[in-house]
């Protein structure tokens, strides 16, 4: 397959080793956005660049009928436009906060346990904490917004937030530690004990490979998908 790396930072690198192990070309990689013309080799574009390019980046890419991986994350409040993009062109996108199969695992285990804890809520508080590398340009993480709206539609919390308080809102802690690839907890803690899960990871080698596995699969597809399709966890 012929492979388009849009935005070549830490994540393009980490995905092009992967592309390369699982006998795929990049064909492609750049950090701008791309033209139309770069862009008509490419079998499937993985995009993991900025915040505030990723929407330009996908329409762009959609337009010029390119199935799409994206992994960028901060950019969520233009999704609806992107979704009706991909169906306006008759092409394929998928996003996940997280290409990790741990992640999609922690996400389906999160939502269980938020499940049986909403019986409890006068019992136990919750908290959502995520750390990353100091170079992180988002706050909270993607993956964080994913869990706390995990918890949101299986409990009675309505909203999240990093700032307020309150009875129906997940508190969200974002730390910035050096190197950190990311980090994941969950805690509900009551006046006697504290239940916890967490994913931690040790190397952006999960989100790559993840990455690389969803441009396999989507390759062949017309649609807006998730990792789930990809995993199978529907
Ligand atoms: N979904 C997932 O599983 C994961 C998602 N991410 C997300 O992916 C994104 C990238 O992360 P990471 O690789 O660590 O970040 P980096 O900052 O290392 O890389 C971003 C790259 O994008 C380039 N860039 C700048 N402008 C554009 C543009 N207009 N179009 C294309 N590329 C551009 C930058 O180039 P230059 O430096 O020259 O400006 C840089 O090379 C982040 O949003 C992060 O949160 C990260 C890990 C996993
Ligand atoms: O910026 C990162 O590095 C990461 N970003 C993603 C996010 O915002 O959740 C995924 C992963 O945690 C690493």
């Amino acid at each position: 397959m012929k492979i388009g790396l849009i935005g070549y930072g830490k994540m393009g690198k980490a995905i092009e080793e992967i592309v390369v192990e699982r006998g795929h070309e990049v064909v492609l990689k750049v950090s701008h956005t791309p033209t139309p013309e770069e862009l008509k080799d490419i079998d499937v574009a993985i995009e993991f660049s900025r915040p505030e390019y990723a929407y330009d980046n996908l329409k762009v890419l959609l337009e010029s009928n390119t199935p799409t991986i994206c992994g960028t994350t901060g950019w969520l409040d233009q999704q609806e436009e992107v979704n009706q993009l991909t169906l306006a062109n008759n092409t394929a996108f998928l996003y996940a906060s997280n290409f990790s199969l741990g992640v999609n695992l922690f996400f389906e285990l999160n939502q269980q346990l938020a499940r049986m804890m909403n019986k409890y809520r006068a019992e136990y508080n919750i908290n959502l904490e995520e750390i990353h590398h100091t170079q992180k340009l988002d706050a909270p993480s993607g993956t964080a917004i994913t869990i706390a709206e995990g918890i949101i539609d299986n409990t009675s919390y309505n909203n999240w937030s990093m700032e307020e308080q309150g009875e129906s809102i997940i508190p969200i802690e974002a730390k910035r530690i050096e190197n950190v690839p990311g980090t994941h907890i969950v805690q509900y803690t009551s006046e006697v004990d504290t239940i916890e899960i967490s994913h931690t990871a040790h190397s952006r080698k999960g989100f790559a490979l993840g990455a690389v596995i969803a441009a396999e699969w989507i390759a062949d597809k017309k649609g807006v998908f998730s990792m789930k399709d990809v995993l199978e966890l529907n």
